[in-house]
């Protein structure tokens, strides 16, 4: 988590760096569409590595979805603690769901 939440810290930072010098940048001012375009190759590339790749090319793969989820994230304005809040929610309630099926 601290990695992702370092990453989304750098990402915040080069949103508004010149075009020329950062990947960040030069995708973001490609606007969203362009980003959830990514978002959904990377996506792919991910379920292919996954089916017929090596864990080595799943890693990879993994990591370059998890870089543009956070960019497209960071482009709508929504920050990784809302997603995390959400996880938390719903991490709550299947504890309760566990516990329903435990007193029937
Ligand atoms: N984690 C990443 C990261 N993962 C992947 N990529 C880039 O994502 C791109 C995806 O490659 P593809 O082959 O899919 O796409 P492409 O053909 O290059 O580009 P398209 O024309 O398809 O858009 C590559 O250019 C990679 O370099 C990343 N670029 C940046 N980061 C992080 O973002 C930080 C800021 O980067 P800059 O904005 O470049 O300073 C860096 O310090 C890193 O921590």
């Amino acid at each position: 988590m601290d990695t992702l939440k370092r990453l989304e810290a750098t990402i915040a930072e080069r949103m508004s760096a010149s075009p020329d010098s950062s990947y960040v940048a030069k995708l973001n001012a490609k606007g969203v569409s362009k980003i959830a375009q990514k978002v959904g190759e990377e996506a792919t590339e991910t379920v292919i590595a996954a089916v017929s790749g090596s864990n080595e090319e799943l890693v990879s793969e993994s990591a370059d979805l998890l870089f543009h989820l956070l960019v497209l994230l960071k482009a709508k304005g929504v920050g990784l603690d809302e997603v995390c809040a959400e996880l938390d929610r719903r991490e709550g309630l299947s504890g309760l769901d566990e516990k329903a099926q435990r007193t029937q």
